[in-house]
């Protein structure tokens, strides 16, 4: 059983710390943990008693099918005040939320192969919560066939008010980029800041609050599987992002009358609402190993070339949803984090590529090794298969310039990330015209000049480009 040993305080000297700062946490991924708001909710020795200690109902939320081999089970018991099925009919929600897919064909997306990025996404004025803040910028495969993944972003400025959010779809992996998330799941409470990432697994009814107002971030979604660590091969037993790092909410209820909560469901990427008039964060205790969590990116212990070359960003790989196919990720979350960058006689920053895989990335704070200008934190770019990108010319000419001579460098100032799929994206078409769209991000390669002294080389042919030697 984990251990509830990680406590979190609020942030100094912020009076705007949500109630609640000071949150505990149990610890660890993917362990079969317990907890209990109220000694002796947690029925001893079976799941299903026929009477529940206090009177709760046993409630059982299935992340993977119920013949899922033990290793890859997920489930979770969850004792409640009411079963989550007390409520009215679903209802499509009006208004409908038109830019959110979890499927994706021409009539909402295009494929392009072109190089794409976004300037941060304005946060609106008028009042949005992190529901009607979600967009969708690009993805692939579909929710009902249960394998393929989206790319939302979501800008927002008020808390969710009287309702909850339940993703039928997928997982939810979030990450802040302005503004902490104070999201009260059935599990308990994750505060959830810049910098951190949080998954909200599949089905799980949570409510998003906004402690500082103006938020913005990302959220990758993704269909028919689960995030896990990434295996460490040969580099050992430890590296990379550790379990024990990751930090799952202790139970936490409400019994409270809410007259017209809704439950917002989101399912085939269509939202639906069904009123109850109770809160579904009533859950005294539960136990098992499908539950919500968060991880601090600067936990993350990176690995790095020591001598020589370029690692492949594969080597941040903070967690990864796999596919069938051995190695290829339907969702990797890969991040650039602050590191020394030492290796000798290297091209330091990300080197020119095309990639069979597709790269989304976003940027959390502060710069990118290989962008000098124009990706911004909260920004995004696109690189999709085999569409070419790298460096662009002021990051190449500057470390060029350092040459073979520079020493060991810290990276400061940084948290960037990727998310990487094996499937390739189609783009939203109102990610496509939206006004954050960088229409000359092409630009930053085009005056990359040749360096090429061909000229040198004896028998070459400058007239005919051949060098005949
Ligand atoms: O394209 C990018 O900026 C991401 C990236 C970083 C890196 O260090 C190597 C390959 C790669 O795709
Ligand atoms: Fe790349």
């Amino acid at each position: 059983m984990a251990r509830p040993e990680a406590e979190e305080k609020g942030r100094a000297g912020s009076d705007r710390a949500p109630a609640g700062a000071g949150v505990e946490y149990l610890t660890g991924l993917g362990s079969h943990f317990s907890s209990e708001a109220i000694a002796g909710a947690l029925p001893a020795g079976q799941n299903s008693p026929l009477v529940c200690p206090y009177g709760l109902y046993a409630e059982q939320i299935s992340g993977t099918s119920f013949t899922s081999p033990r290793k890859l089970n997920q489930r979770s018991w969850l004792y409640r005040i009411k079963p989550s099925v007390t409520h009215e009919p679903f209802k499509p929600r009006v208004p409908a939320h038109e830019k959110l897919l979890s499927e994706f064909d021409q009539s909402n997306s295009s494929a392009t192969p072109t190089q794409l990025r976004w300037r941060p996404l304005e946060i609106p004025d008028a009042p949005t919560d992190f529901v009607d803040g979600l967009l969708t910028m690009c993805g692939a495969g579909s929710s009902f066939l249960r394998h393929g993944f989206a790319v939302h972003m979501y800008t927002a400025n008020k808390s969710m008010d009287n309702c909850a959010f339940c993703n039928a779809d997928g997982d939810f992996l979030i990450v802040p980029q302005q503004g902490r998330l104070w999201i009260t799941t059935e599990c308990g409470k994750l505060l959830v800041s810049p910098g951190e990432a949080a998954v909200l697994p599949q089905g799980f009814r949570f409510s998003v609050d906004l402690p500082d107002g103006p938020s913005r971030g990302y959220v990758a979604e993704i269909f028919g599987t689960h995030f896990q660590l990434p295996d460490l091969g040969p580099i050992g037993a430890n590296g990379l992002a550790d379990p024990r790092h990751f930090l799952v909410p202790k139970a936490w209820f409400e019994e409270k009358s809410c007259p017209g909560y809704t439950i917002i469901q989101k399912f085939g990427g269509q939202l639906f609402t069904a009123k109850q008039d109770f809160s579904p964060f009533n859950v005294a205790a539960w136990h098992g190993n499908y539950v919500p969590y968060k991880y601090d990116l600067s936990k993350f212990c990176p690995y790095n070339t020591v001598l020589f070359d370029h690692s492949d960003p594969s080597i941040n790989t903070v967690l990864t949803a796999p596919t069938d196919k051995p190695g290829v990720a339907l969702l990797d979350f890969v991040i650039f984090p602050p590191r020394w960058l030492v290796a000798e006689h290297t091209f330091r920053p990300p080197y020119y590529h095309r990639n069979c895989m597709s790269e989304f990335m976003g940027l959390i704070h502060g710069g990118y090794e290989a962008k000098a200008d124009g990706f911004l934190p909260g920004g995004a770019s696109l690189h999709s298969c085999m569409t070419p990108h790298g460096p662009d010319t002021k990051s190449y000419e500057a470390t060029i310039a350092r040459g073979n001579d520079a020493g060991p460098h810290r990276i400061t100032n940084t948290m960037a990330f990727m998310f990487e799929s094996c499937l390739i994206p189609r783009v939203c078409h109102w990610a496509l015209d939206s006004p954050s769209v960088d229409p000359d991000y092409y630009k930053c390669w085009i005056g990359l000049r040749s360096h090429f002294e061909g000229m040198k080389i004896e028998g070459h042919d400058i007239q005919n480009g051949r060098a005949d030697v």
